[in-house]
């Protein structure tokens, strides 16, 4: 994610501070639809619109700061993913990157299932009516509570994360008389590169069984023998953000080596693998990520190669993709408090919202960039970093951009690529509320989760 610094021109070259911007952009008014959802155009007027509807609207009518999301271009990315793995595949979205009711009616719809890593996330796909058999169940520490809860609503798959695990799921499951379908995750010692909090493939880190030293296999020897258990596959998951297919290639190699592994101890194929999510989305122009039709290609080709070469069938690929499906198709929108210029440094932007809405700035040192939507302007452009209204210096939602020198309170920016792990990573911090989610298709907008209000934070207050 990190990007060089470059000279900025002429009249920037003598005021730049140090840091890790690009050039500013030619002209400031272009929304590169790297970054920006696909239908975000800017109208004549100079404001910005998403399906159809100018953001000042859209301020007006739900306030700021809000998510934005382009269900049109939810629909068409879901459909990408399905159609690039066909029906040989199942595609699972990965509820934690954002889930609401809605959004699993529009997976239901374009024909994909879902991963769920909670009692929360499980109880909103159910109560939005997604059929039971198309959920997988994640998680490291599920509690007997949520295991008992999706194994009486009939889940698709657990994916069992430890040896603990492994017996628990299948005592519940014995104990309601049922016969659990299962994956094992495992650990397949890959060095993803991407952040090192979002690396869960090498060795030394909470999630999966490790492949190495027999562990992997050791649990899979467990899980045959468990009656309240099908293990129906094997499931790895090599972290997220991540652009290089290799870390993906050298997974689904070690995943199939471990199939034939078990083939030839117990004289069992199984049927089904998982390769995870993790394919990384543009937050600024200078990323370029693979599109969900070259990792099914790759993946597709290395697991049929491997299984021919090993004599075995070619087992269901499942993947598990959260932000590449919704990462593009929101903007959160703010509206500018103050704009502060410190001499020979940056003008700071303060917005109406922050790291609580945002949190992935601060705690992955993430990049973004902004625009200015609700007008366009011909100003110069000037260094900014966009903070938020938080009683902390790190508070910063976007470290370095350009945005006009005519900046001042009132207007409306945006900042694109905040479909993913914004909303579901909200806080209350500082006791401000949670923004909300409002959807945009054709002309119409709608709220999909509402802002939360003072009565919402109160109400748990019950001391
Ligand atoms: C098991 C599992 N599957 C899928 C995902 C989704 O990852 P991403 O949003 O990077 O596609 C994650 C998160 O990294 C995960 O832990
Ligand atoms: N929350 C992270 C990614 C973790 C994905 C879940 N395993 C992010 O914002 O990038």
């Amino acid at each position: 994610m990190s990007r060089s610094a470059h000279p900025a021109g002429p009249r920037h070259a003598d005021v730049l501070p140090e840091g890790h911007y690009s050039a500013p952009p030619t002209d400031l008014n272009v929304l590169d639809h790297k970054v920006w959802a696909q239908t975000v155009g800017r109208g004549e007027d100079g404001v910005v619109t998403v399906g159809g509807v100018p953001v000042t609207r859209l301020a007006e009518e739900f306030g700021t700061p809000a998510y934005i999301m382009d269900e049109a271009d939810f629909r068409a990315r879901a459909r990408a993913w399905r159609t690039a793995f066909g029906s040989d595949a199942d595609v699972f979205y990965a509820g934690k990157a954002f889930l609401s009711r809605a959004v699993v009616r529009w997976l239901e719809e374009e024909g994909l299932n879902l991963d769920v890593c909670s009692g929360g996330e499980l109880a909103t796909a159910l109560s939005a009516g997604m059929a039971p058999e198309r959920i997988a169940f994640h998680g490291n520490n599920k509690s007997v509570a949520e295991i008992t809860r999706a194994v009486e609503a009939g889940v698709g798959r657990i994916v069992l994360d430890s040896f603990q695990e492994i017996a628990r799921v299948a005592h519940i499951a014995q104990s309601l008389g049922k016969r659990q379908k299962v994956q094992i995750r495992i650990t397949v010692g890959v060095e993803a590169h991407t952040h090192e909090f979002i690396a869960t493939a090498h060795e030394d880190q909470k999630f999966g069984i490790p492949l190495a030293g027999g562990q992997a296999a050791e649990a899979v020897r467990r899980a045959l023998h468990l009656d309240g258990l099908e293990l129906i596959g094997i499931h790895s998951h090599i972290g997220s953000q991540i652009f290089d297919m290799s870390g993906f290639e050298v997974a689904a190699h070690r995943v199939v080596g471990l199939l034939k592994d078990i083939r030839d101890e117990h004289g069992v194929e199984l049927p089904e693998i998982d390769l995870g999510g993790g394919l990384g989305i543009a937050y600024t122009s200078d990323d370029d990520p693979r599109e969900p039709h070259e990792i099914a290609k790759a993946l597709g080709e290395i697991v049929g190669r491997e299984c021919e070469a090993a004599r075995l069938r070619t087992p269901r690929i499942s993947v598990e993709p959260g932000r590449a499906v919704v990462g593009p198709t929101a903007f959160t929108l703010y509206e500018v408090g103050t704009v502060k210029p410190l001499e020979g440094l940056r003008t700071y932007v303060s917005v109406d919202g922050g790291m609580s809405d945002n949190i992935r700035t601060a705690l992955y040192d993430a990049e973004y960039s902004v625009a200015l939507v609700s007008r366009a302007s011909d100003a110069e452009p000037m260094l900014v970093r966009v903070v938020g209204k938080h009683c902390e210096s790190g508070d910063i939602v976007v470290k370095d951009a350009f945005l006009p020198a005519d900046l001042a309170p009132g207007d409306l920016i945006a900042v694109p690529a905040t479909g993913a792990y914004c909303r579901s990573m909200a806080s209350n911090y500082n006791h401000v509320l949670r923004p909300p989610v409002v959807a945009v298709k054709d002309g119409e907008a709608r709220v999909i989760v509402r802002r939360e209000t003072e009565e919402d934070l109160l109400r748990l207050d019950v001391g």
